[in-house]
């Protein structure tokens, strides 16, 4: 057997084989062939193998995620049908006695420049379509394996240098057990999703994807972050021990499911959840969740080859509104860039993205995206408790302007005689230092904030949250974030507002107790986390951890934070 460290990601234990998801090598030696219609009939044996592929992987979308979804597969099936780029193809291998790869990437790659220089969205998307269709065409000229996610059924554990988040969105619940991946953190939008599918993974294992074979045995053991190669009988029988104690441990925690969460000395605060899909709420409401506290909407955006409708979003804001009743629903409104691509909006490609023109600053650049957004939301309004919260704000313009247009699209939906609730309120995200800092004077115009630690620690740290070299930096305890959560609570208190925390932190079991010393109003965090959570503060005296926060927010290091909070608590 082999051990392999990485970053747990999501708790539990999953024992099955491998499921290597990773690009195979298409590369081919080119050549002139003496026989041109055997390599026609290749092509088209391709072509057919392709097209089988993918209208079972449509359907079985369809199926799993809805007509949304699937639509990128129709999109696909037409370029395999297409006679006018099958046709040349044809052409280029009979005329110029050319081997079907080439023919077909030559092909292609003519179509998808010209494309792609086009002043139309439309094009730029089709050029995508050919991209991705040509890879699959191309995997079975080859006779190799082209990994298809959404078609896996049988019982595996999903190995990858990366899961991004569509192919994440394609995974079968019922069969992928688990997954590790090369690189990432727990804070990798592959690590969320595992959580939020509230099955064990392990990332950042930097060469996992060139250590397993297809078909080995595995554990993924998602509580400690270790992956077990081939494991012998004894291995298994002592993680399966693992995986039934975590099993009853999760039917203790059960037992506060329906409680509200009091602190042993009876402060209250909310737990709420992070979701990112309306399938998402069942798993807030079985493990016990108070709300939502962050809707990452751009998970609607993603994996289709088009923007989605206004009408195709309201029925998920609605849907999720329905589905938490009264409870708050705080809904985020686009957060594309950084490592949420949308590759049908062809945006530039920029040297630092997590740096660069996203979430809000390209939304209140965009308005024929922003605007559908904030109609859609203002329109579900009247179906439960919705708050809107922007993303990546960075300075007090940035939230005038959004709140701006946001009016604007409720006048103009009262002039079209449409309903809207009167009880909205407007917060942000605080995930950038400088509006931590001067989170004073934004207090005054806000209703609320959330605390986005995921991307506050990377940007006040310098540390890519992706980054396992520089992992050892992105330290949530470290002081300067603790001084800067501390600042953004005393903020929105002297304004009589609330404020709450989306990032992982505030779901981590050595930060509660310092988050409840700072009077943390509402903590929002994987689903899974929320009866641990619960079951941690219902030990923990308010009026202690208070008693505490001076002495740590003027500590020099992380460490010595670590270290005295669980000499406290333990
Ligand atoms: C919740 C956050 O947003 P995301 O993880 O989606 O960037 C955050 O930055 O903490
Ligand atoms: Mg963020």
């Amino acid at each position: 057997m082999t051990n392999i460290q990485g970053i747990a990601a999501s708790s539990g234990i999953a024992i099955a084989k491998a499921y290597q998801l990773v690009t195979p090598d298409l590369s081919y030696e080119k050549r002139e062939v003496e026989n041109p219609e055997q390599e026609v009939e290749r092509l088209e044996s391709a072509l057919e193998i392709s097209k089988q592929e993918l209208e079972k992987i449509k359907a079985h979308t369809q199926q799993e995620l809805g007509d949304e979804h699937a639509e990128i597969f129709s999109a696909h099936l037409l370029v395999l049908g297409d006679p006018e780029l099958i046709n040349p193809i044809k052409d280029k291998i009979n005329n110029d006695k050319s081997m079907a790869e080439a023919a077909l990437e030559e092909t292609a790659n003519m179509f998808i420049s010209m494309f792609e220089s086009m002043d139309n969205e439309y094009m730029r998307e089709r050029a995508a379509d050919i991209k991705d269709v040509t890879k699959r065409v191309m995997a079975h000229l080859q006779g190799v394996n082209f990994p298809n996610p959404a078609l896996i059924d049988e019982e595996v554990v999903v190995i990858a240098s990366d899961l991004t988040p569509s192919d994440t969105a394609q995974l079968n619940r019922e069969f992928v057990k688990g997954f590790a991946t090369d690189i990432g953190g727990r804070t990798s939008h592959s690590a969320i999703m595992a959580r939020s599918l509230e099955i064990p993974a392990v990332v950042g294992t930097k060469d996992v994807t060139s250590r397993i074979s297809q078909n080995d045995l595995l554990i993924i053991d998602g509580i400690d972050g270790n992956v077990i190669i081939n494991p012998s009988e004894e291995e298994l029988s002592s993680y399966r021990d693992k995986q039934a104690n975590f099993e009853k441990q999760k039917e203790i925690w059960a037992q506060l499911k329906d409680e509200p969460t009091f602190t042993s000395d009876g402060e209250q605060v909310e737990l709420v959840a992070n979701i990112g899909t309306p399938e998402d709420v069942a798993g807030v409401i079985n493990n016990g969740g108070e709300g939502v506290g962050l809707y990452r909407t751009e998970f609607l955006y993603m994996g289709k080859s088009e923007l989605p409708s206004e009408d195709e979003q309201y029925k998920a804001y609605k849907s999720v509104l329905e589905q938490m009743g009264d409870k708050p629903v705080v809904v985020r409104t686009l957060d594309v860039g950084g490592d949420k691509e949308l590759p049908y909006l062809d945006l530039p490609k920029e040297l630092n993205p997590f740096l660069g023109f996203r979430a809000i600053r390209f939304c209140l650049e965009n308005e024929h995206v922003f605007r559908p957004q904030l109609r859609a939301l203002l329109r579900a309004s009247v179906h439960g408790n919705l708050k809107i919260m922007f993303p990546m704000i960075a300075s007090l313009e940035e939230f005038r302007q959004a709140k701006a247009i946001l009016l604007d699209e409720k006048e103009n939906l009262k002039n079209e005689g449409i309903e809207v609730s009167n009880s909205i309120e407007v917060g942000i995200m605080v995930e950038i230092p400088s509006t931590a800092v001067i989170a004073k004077q934004f207090a005054k115009e806000v209703d609320f904030f959330s605390i986005g630690t995921n991307d506050l620690i990377q940007y006040t740290m310098a540390a890519d949250r992706m980054n396992e070299q520089v992992s050892y930096l992105y330290q949530p305890y470290h002081p300067a974030i603790l001084n800067l959560v501390n600042n953004v609570i005393e903020a929105a208190h002297s304004e009589g507002k609330w404020a709450g925390m989306c990032g992982e932190m505030a779901g981590d079991s050595i930060a509660i107790p310092i988050l409840i010393g700072l009077g943390l109003d509402e903590f929002s965090m994987s689903a899974t986390s929320i009866l641990p959570a619960r079951t941690q503060i219902t030990k923990l005296s308010k009026k202690e951890m208070a008693s505490y926060k001076e002495k740590l927010l003027s500590m020099a290091t992380a460490e010595d934070v670590i270290e005295f909070i669980k000499d406290k608590t333990e």
